[in-house]
């Protein structure tokens, strides 16, 4: 692989005798994994039912290898069903080192595709809010669409400057994770196109967006919350020299441990100008040293206050008389909603996560669960209520087998003749799923379904 001499002289610098094996690495395939969503499944059920061959990823519980030369997961509807995300080893790492407890109330403050956002969710079991932010509207949009096949209801997709949001949340999250826009050197393997872009821009680029990007962050997390730092590249200036800069700037912060894994190498000290040695508690991440490409991991925590004191002004929402129309549509479900979270705006119907600060005058694509719509005095329900839902939750429920090529009929948008599925006298919505996992909507009449998959989102 051909690598910029630049790049390449200063990885010998970095690496010296562990150089000759950093390098031989460029010439090994890259790795595929997959990380199950435990907001759907435990990690035993999904061993159990995978349909094709996996091997656990050792430093993430919830993380695997498959062969991705053979196999396509995201053709299997139990991708559709949301219940893994693809991602590259490595990147599974950050989430998985922020200690997110329910209840939390979190931000991904550059969230697009969702890699991260995916699984902080996840950890949050629908309790407390996550807020998933990028800057890029168009990127956004996937993030949105992730978020909810994941069956995510309690969140927030926003699209703003990391600035404008420090005046809207001063010191009201939990945890906050930045996997920062970077140079993207561990990718080069996985990825050949970043090599050009990193010739377009480069470390020093990088570095200044970071170190405002990072000191904005500092500013929305709870004195006694944690931030978790990451990036996708070997430069100190984008890694070390980031962290050191938040230390110089807000002196509150302090580097502490996260949990290790033999692969593991310590960040750099010397690369910065204070030398402090609490650097060397920040994670490198070498493809010659784990099976998966390079990263750079930091968690720093903020002193002061009592972890859990909440410093929010939440927005009052009162108790509101649902629409006689959703009344009828919730005599099937089997969760009560409550009141206070409801937020009907025009025809939309939406369940807002509890606490939030006011929102007016952030640009957002997404704020809370949307339920779905008021037509005509009737109810439509959304994919992303269906995505919510656990099998149960809703009375009418038709449940495919993955072998059934109904399934694979379903998700391209086909109407399906289920007669055999349900009783003779049942009509109306249906919750479609797989194996027990929901798919999304169809109108069954007859014995006939029409679908109600979401047209954006069908298998091609
Ligand atoms: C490394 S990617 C994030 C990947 C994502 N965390 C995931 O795991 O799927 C960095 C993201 O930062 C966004 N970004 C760039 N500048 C930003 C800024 N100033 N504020 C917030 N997001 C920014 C980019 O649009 C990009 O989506």
């Amino acid at each position: 692989m051909n690598l910029p001499c630049a790049f390449e002289d200063k990885m010998k610098g970095m690496l010296g005798d562990e150089y000759p094996a950093y390098i031989a690495c460029y010439d090994e395939p890259r790795y595929y994994g997959l990380r199950v969503n435990t907001n759907k499944i435990t990690v035993e059920e999904f061993i159990r039912i995978c349909p094709f061959d996996i091997t656990p990823i050792p430093w993430i519980p919830n993380g695997f290898y498959y062969d991705g030369e053979a196999v396509s997961p995201s053709r299997h509807p139990y991708y559709f069903a949301g219940l893994y995300y693809l991602q590259e080893p490595s990147a599974m790492t950050p989430a998985s080192r922020l200690p997110v407890e329910q209840g939390d109330k979190v931000l991904d403050l550059c969230a697009a595709p969702g890699g991260k956002a995916t699984e902080l969710g996840a950890k949050l079991m629908d309790t407390g809010v996550l807020a998933a932010n990028d800057i890029s509207s168009s990127r956004a949009k996937g993030l949105l669409k992730n978020m909810e096949v994941f069956g995510i209801g309690n969140m927030l997709i926003l699209s703003e400057e990391p600035g404008k949001l420090s005046g809207y949340f001063a010191e009201y999250f939990d945890k906050i994770l930045i996997d920062a826009p970077c140079s993207g050197e561990g990718m080069f393997r996985k990825d050949k196109k970043m090599v050009k872009a990193w010739e377009e821009h480069g470390p020093e680029y990088f570095s200044s967006i970071q170190k405002s990007i990072i000191v904005q962050a500092a500013d929305m997390l709870k004195p006694g919350g944690l931030l978790l730092y990451s990036t996708c590249t070997f430069d100190g200036r984008e890694n070390e020299q980031t962290v050191a800069y938040l230390l110089k700037n807000r002196p509150e912060f302090k580097i502490v441990d996260m949990e290790q894994y033999e692969g593991f190498r310590p960040g750099c000290p010397e690369l910065t100008e204070a030398k402090d040695p609490a650097i060397a508690k920040t994670v490198r991440i070498f493809p010659h040293h784990m099976k998966g490409e390079g990263h750079y991991l930091a968690l720093l925590r903020k002193d002061g206050g009592i972890r859990g004191e909440d410093c929010s002004v939440p927005f009052k929402r009162s108790r509101i008389k649902l629409p006689a129309e959703l009344e009828a549509f919730m005599e099937k479900v089997s969760w009560e909603l409550d009141l206070t979270r409801i937020d009907i705006r025009g025809e939309r119907i939406y369940y807002m996560p509890e606490g939030l600060p006011d929102l007016r005058g952030i640009r957002f694509l997404r704020t809370g669960l949307l339920m779905g719509e008021l037509k005509k005095n009737r109810f439509e329900p959304s994919q992303a209520l269906a995505m919510y839902m656990k099998k149960g939750d809703y009375e009418d429920t038709i449940d495919f087998s993955a072998k059934d090529e109904r399934v694979y009929r379903y998700l391209k948008g086909e109407t399906l003749d289920a007669g055999d599925m349900v009783s003779g006298r049942s009509k109306g919505w249906h919750l479609i799923c797989v194996d027990g996992y929901p798919l999304g909507w169809g109108k069954l009449s007859g014995g006939v379904l029409k679908n109600k998959y979401l047209p954006g989102w069908r298998m091609c």
